[in-house]
């Protein structure tokens, strides 16, 4: 279908055609059912178009996952050419490039994130992911030793070296926060190690996956190498999960949903599992840290994608003898937000992408008020506007025991609690069933203080800043295995 956006008052809207159906072997397949849903956007609460829906024992005539693997076995093909493979990476960046302003302008309207954050930060992070692994495809070699000392055979020399070889087709679900960039993520390093790839987006939010899907093609990726697939998780994400042909399963999403796939995979072939899963990710404020630093950041990283982020600092704890300044910092920053048409230059604030999340978040909102956190601003729905907006909000004295201080909310809600030693301060955030991302702002105590706590990643004295080349990952209910960098391609 034909869909229309426009950027602002000021430009012309731009019209592109998109395709809805099922990507399979470099083809737009009819589903045999043909069930369809439809999407809608989260800023008007109107439906933008329909997509071709995958059901759990539905296909097209060839079996998607068995496609995939076929085109493992090709000699001529790109999966098997590592410098084709970096060639073809790079010329998708760039017609990803090219398209960029089309692909932040599906983002926005299919997730409702502000048009410049899709355009200036996802689509930015997109590109670089992308090069970055393209960059990788020709230099994973494995390792070369000259052994000789095997006490039985001393008069022997062996030569032992290993080689990385590409696991095979790798299922790939993702969520629906960041929907391009983590689509990027997962294939990313996936085709330049040589797999192939079967991808479900997340059913919110399938519009960039599917529209990159034509870039994949005529970027020159064969057939096959690329399949994407639309669906809701317990009926197309499940049939990803328990096929026999799919050698590794890469899923983004919520610690529940983890917990199946590992069952899934154990139950099927024992495909290899990376799971990023969800997080309550703590930020420390040291007497020490500068504080208008850190209240710039707490507010950026909370309120950042309306706190729709799976390593949002969702628990702020500062030090009692800096607690009333930072309280009354946050408060008056928070009402500052610009809440508005996401497709307006000032507007940093978009609404948040799910009905359940938009009913979801006042009720653990209105639990902390009746646990005793104080309200300073924002606390509920903002209805002075269509569509799913949270008032950007704020507590003071939160505690431990309260439901918000345990649960992630991914929404816009800062939550501040106090500490007296630095002790205390790091027996208390690590006391949490998540490991996914934790926040110091300090100006002396950096090294020992991350050393100290349990998290996949700890950023010091900034937020949010998670880059290509790190690995990326969380520990305990967070998940496991590593995204990004080189530990990402192993
Ligand atoms: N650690 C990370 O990198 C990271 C990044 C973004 C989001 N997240 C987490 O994702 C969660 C938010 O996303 P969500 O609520 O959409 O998660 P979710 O687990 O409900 O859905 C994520 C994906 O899994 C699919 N799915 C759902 N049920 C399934 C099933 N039974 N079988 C197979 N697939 C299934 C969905 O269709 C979707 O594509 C949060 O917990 C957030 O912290 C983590």
């Amino acid at each position: 279908s034909a869909l229309h956006y426009c950027m602002s008052d000021a430009e012309p809207s731009i019209a592109y055609l998109q395709d809805n159906s099922a990507f399979i072997n470099n083809e737009w397949h009819n589903l045999v059912l043909e069930k369809i849903f439809p999407v809608y956007n989260p800023s008007t609460e109107e439906d933008i178009t329909q997509v071709s829906e995958k059901s759990q024992h539905d296909s097209t005539e060839e079996d998607i996952t068995q496609v995939s693997e076929k085109s493992q076995h090709d000699d001529d093909k790109a999966v098997v050419d590592i410098s084709e493979r970096g060639r073809l990476l790079n010329i998708l960046a760039d017609l990803i490039e090219r398209d960029r302003d089309i692909l932040a302008a599906i983002e926005h309207l299919d997730n409702g994130k502000p048009f410049d954050e899709a355009y200036l930060l996802d689509l930015a992070s997109v590109l670089k992911e992308l090069r970055y692994t393209a960059g990788w495809a020709d230099k994973l070699h494995g390792t070369l030793r000259f052994a000789i000392t095997i006490p039985t055979f001393q008069d022997l020399r062996f030569l032992r070296y290993t080689r990385h070889e590409p696991v095979g087709v790798c299922g790939e679900i993702i969520p629906w926060n960041i929907p391009l960039l983590m689509y990027i993520w997962k294939i990313g390093p996936a085709l330049a190690a040589g797999n192939t790839v079967v991808l479900k987006p997340e059913e919110l939010t399938p519009l960039t996956a599917l529209t990159v899907a034509t870039l994949i093609k005529e970027a020159g990726f064969p057939p096959g190498v690329v399949n994407v697939v639309s669906g809701y998780g317990p009926t197309a994400g499940a049939a990803c999960l328990s096929h026999k042909d799919n050698d590794k399963l890469a899923f983004t999403g919520s610690t529940l949903v983890g917990k199946v796939v590992m069952k899934a995979a154990a139950k099927s072939n024992l495909k290899k599992v990376t799971l990023e899963l969800g997080g309550k990710s703590p930020m420390i404020v040291f007497i020490d840290a500068d504080l208008d630093w850190a209240v710039e950041n707490a507010h950026f990283g909370v309120f950042f994608n309306q706190g729709q982020c799976c390593i949002a600092q969702s628990r702020i704890t500062v030090h009692e003898s800096i607690y009333d300044e930072i309280v009354e910092r946050d408060l008056e920053k928070a009402k500052k937000q610009v809440l508005g048409n996401p497709f307006e230059s000032d507007t940093r604030y978009g609404p948040q992408i799910l009905k359940i999340e938009f009913d979801s978040i006042p009720r653990l909102i209105n639990s902390a008020k009746a646990e005793g956190a104080k309200v300073l601003c924002g606390g509920g729905r903002d209805d002075s506007c269509v569509g799913y907006y949270i008032q950007p909000t704020v507590f003071a004295d939160v505690t431990d025991e309260m439901r918000i201080a345990k649960e992630e909310i991914f929404g816009p809600v800062i939550t501040i609690s106090r500490f007296k030693s630095v002790d205390e301060a790091i027996k208390r955030v690590d006391n949490t069933k998540y490991g996914l991302a934790a926040y110091v702002f300090t100006k002396d105590k950096a090294i020992r203080i991350s050393a100290a706590l349990k998290a996949g990643t700890v950023w010091v004295n900034c937020v949010h800043v998670a880059s290509y080349q790190i690995p990326f990952g969380g520990n305990k209910n967070s998940g496991m295995g590593r995204e990004l960098g080189e530990y990402g391609l192993e």
